[in-house]
């Protein structure tokens, strides 16, 4: 058993569990109420799902983060359905057990329920996800609740939504002060509309705490601190691949460094003749 396959040391039921089968909509559900918190991570490709898959994390995200870990753009406006359907489906191929979300983009749901549910139908037959993901609250609710009737779960996110960059100008903090009732607002209205779970992206500890407590959908921080039913991070910054990173991320390894030191290694016997060894060659 190569070490990616090692079972977790502490399972729960969600993480790590062994059923056998892919994590649900209701099992994520089942989670809040026995006050299980669980992880979600991101991933973009077949070899880093199954990694994250056998390491037991329950749900993964293919966020419209690829625009800029994946595709070297500086923010997630520019990247399009087509760009991320290839990436969603080779995660799907690459796990076995987690649910995976889709990121839908930028551009893909805000002009209507027809266009949202267009775009939702794409993912969920082209990639075989399993949920999909959108920005923003009250807004949306018609899309929301469209897509929930069509029987395509809907994960929300609130706070700092990064499609809306240009209007917050920047990557601020959201949801300070008066803020943060509208953003219970947007919380309450998602969980009345349909959706199964709702990410709180930047916002204050307390009023994260304040809407996982105020609602029976579980929440997701990323940046909202300790008291949110889960947690999400991106995984390049959570294994140190990232140079620049905020203040909510925890580097777990330093894969910068681990990467750099083997590319320099290979070029180093590359251009000495040392590799490829004799092992290495055909006879
Ligand atoms: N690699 C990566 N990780 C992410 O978490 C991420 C992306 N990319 N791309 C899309 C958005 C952009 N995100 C960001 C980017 C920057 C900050 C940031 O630097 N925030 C400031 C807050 C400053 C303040 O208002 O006090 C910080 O210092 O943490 C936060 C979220 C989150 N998302
Ligand atoms: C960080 C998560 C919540 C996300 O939306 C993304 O990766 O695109
Ligand atoms: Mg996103």
């Amino acid at each position: 058993m190569s070490s990616s396959a090692m079972p977790p040391a502490q399972p729960t039921a969600l993480y790590g569990g062994t059923s056998g089968r892919r994590v649900t909509v209701r099992d994520i559900a089942a989670a809040k109420e026995r006050h299980e918190k669980w992880p979600m991570l991101t991933a973009y490709d077949a070899l880093t799902a199954r990694i994250f898959d056998e390491a037991g994390i329950p749900v993964l995200l293919v966020g419209d983060s690829a625009a800029m870990v994946v595709y070297g753009y500086d923010s997630t406006i520019p990247v399009t359905v087509d760009d991320l359907i290839p990436l969603t489906a080779a995660v799907v191929r690459g796990s076995k057990r987690a649910m995976v979300v889709a990121d839908l983009p930028f551009g893909s749901y805000q002009t209507g329920v027809a266009e949202a549910l267009t775009t939702a139908t794409r993912f969920m037959k082209e990639t075989g996800a399993h949920a999909v993901k959108l920005e923003g609250g009250r807004r949306n609710i018609p899309q929301v609740e469209a897509m929930v009737a069509a029987g395509i779960p809907v994960m929300g996110h609130l706070g700092l939504t990064p499609q809306s960059v240009n209007a917050f100008g920047g990557y601020r903090v959201q949801g300070r002060g008066q803020d943060g009732d509208e953003l219970m607002a947007d919380a309450k209205a998602l969980e009345a509309a349909g959706a199964f779970s709702v990410v709180l992206e930047c916002v204050p500890e307390d009023l994260a705490a304040r809407v996982t407590s105020s609602l029976s959908i579980p929440t997701i921080g990323i940046g909202g601190g300790n008291r949110t039913d889960a947690q999400v991070l991106v995984w390049q910054d959570m294994a140190g691949l990232t140079p620049h990173t905020a203040k909510f991320v925890k580097k777990f390894a330093d894969m910068n460094t681990l990467l750099g030191d083997a590319a320099r290694s290979y070029a180093d016997e590359v251009v000495s003749g040392v590799y490829p060894a004799p092992e290495h060659a055909y006879r």
